[in-house]
């Protein structure tokens, strides 16, 4: 946790510096962009004009430790608009700070974009999800959160947010909906669902107790990610769309036998991820005309 004493590994002037020096090595200017989950890299891959960027090659940057997480920016073009994907994402698990695993959100921020897609892989708790579903996330549980493993903590930089951002519409109300009419659109509607993510550190999957418990406390799913970037890009002023894959049933019952494993989460996702560009594809190319207000900045578009 960032204390005044230790200042913060990722300031202002860091995220300044690179941004700086991603914009003079690429001249894609992104609007929106797309964090890529577990196994879901290839949602990249449909952008023209492509233009990659390792992240150990760009300056302050962590990197991926992942499988199912290439390490990578991605600049290029959907239906003629600007967008960067990271083909990686980074985990509490992994030892990142929360303010490492969401530096990327920020540099976004400063790059210009204003929307931001964040996926994942999840498994599913809600009984009516079955595996290769899409959860639309509606809301969030900041477990991490509640113990003080929070991406905010420490001193506010006004520049980026004000101190106590409102989360109560963490997640556009329009932007669902357009998410879901397209869904409806494309004929998927059987397989897509609107539910409560929840986030646990992990690296473990769930116990069966503790499953029990995120499903009494209102979670649809349960994942290790997405709600310290989503917290971020809330705070700085993005418009905010999640969408989950549900790659597994998590255990409920201590008869079931399967046993989760990431393997298994990377095989669904890359079997579903042609579903998700679809929906992607046609979401970025008509979010623009969805207006949206951000409590947290009311004048933002
Ligand atoms: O949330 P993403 O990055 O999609 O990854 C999910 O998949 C991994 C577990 O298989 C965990 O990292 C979990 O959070
Ligand atoms: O069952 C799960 N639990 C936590 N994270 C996950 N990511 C994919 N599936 C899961």
């Amino acid at each position: 946790m960032h204390t005044k004493e230790n200042s913060c590994c990722c300031s202002f002037d860091d995220c300044k510096l690179t941004t700086e020096w991603l914009l003079s090595m690429t001249r894609h200017r992104p609007k929106i962009a797309i964090v890529c989950g577990s196994g879901l890299g290839l949602l990249a891959e449909t952008a023209s004009n492509k233009q990659d960027v390792r992240y150990e090659d760009i300056p302050n940057f962590p990197v991926s430790t992942v499988p199912g997480h290439e390490g990578r920016l991605v600049f290029g073009h959907i239906k003629g608009k600007s967008c960067v994907f990271m083909q990686g994402r980074f985990h509490l698990y992994e030892g990142y700070s929360l303010c490492k695993v969401t530096f990327p959100v920020r540099i976004f921020k400063l790059m210009g974009v204003e929307t931001i897609i964040v996926t994942n892989a999840s498994g599913g708790l809600c009984q009516d999800f079955k595996v290769g579903d899409i959860m639309v996330i509606k809301d969030h549980i900041n477990l991490p959160g509640f113990a003080g493993q929070h991406p905010l903590c420490g001193p506010n930089d006004e520049r980026f947010g004000i101190r106590f951002p409102c989360m109560s519409d963490a997640y556009s109300k329009a932007l669902r909906k357009l998410a879901l009419d397209i869904t409806t659109e494309l004929g998927y509607s059987n397989f897509v669902h609107e539910g409560v993510y929840c986030m646990v550190s992990g690296p473990n999957f769930e116990t069966i107790a503790e499953a029990r418990m995120l499903q009494i406390l209102g979670s649809d799913s349960v994942g290790m990610s997405t709600v310290p970037e989503v917290t971020v890009a809330k705070h700085c002023g993005l418009r905010v769309l999640g969408l989950s894959l549900i790659t597994n049933k998590v255990s409920l019952d201590y008869s079931r036998e399967e046993k989760v494993n990431h393997e298994e989460v990377l095989q669904i996702s890359k079997m579903r991820a042609e579903m998700l560009k679809n929906v992607l594809i046609t979401f970025i190319a008509r979010c623009h005309q969805v207006e949206t207000i951000n409590t947290n900045y009311p004048n933002a578009v």
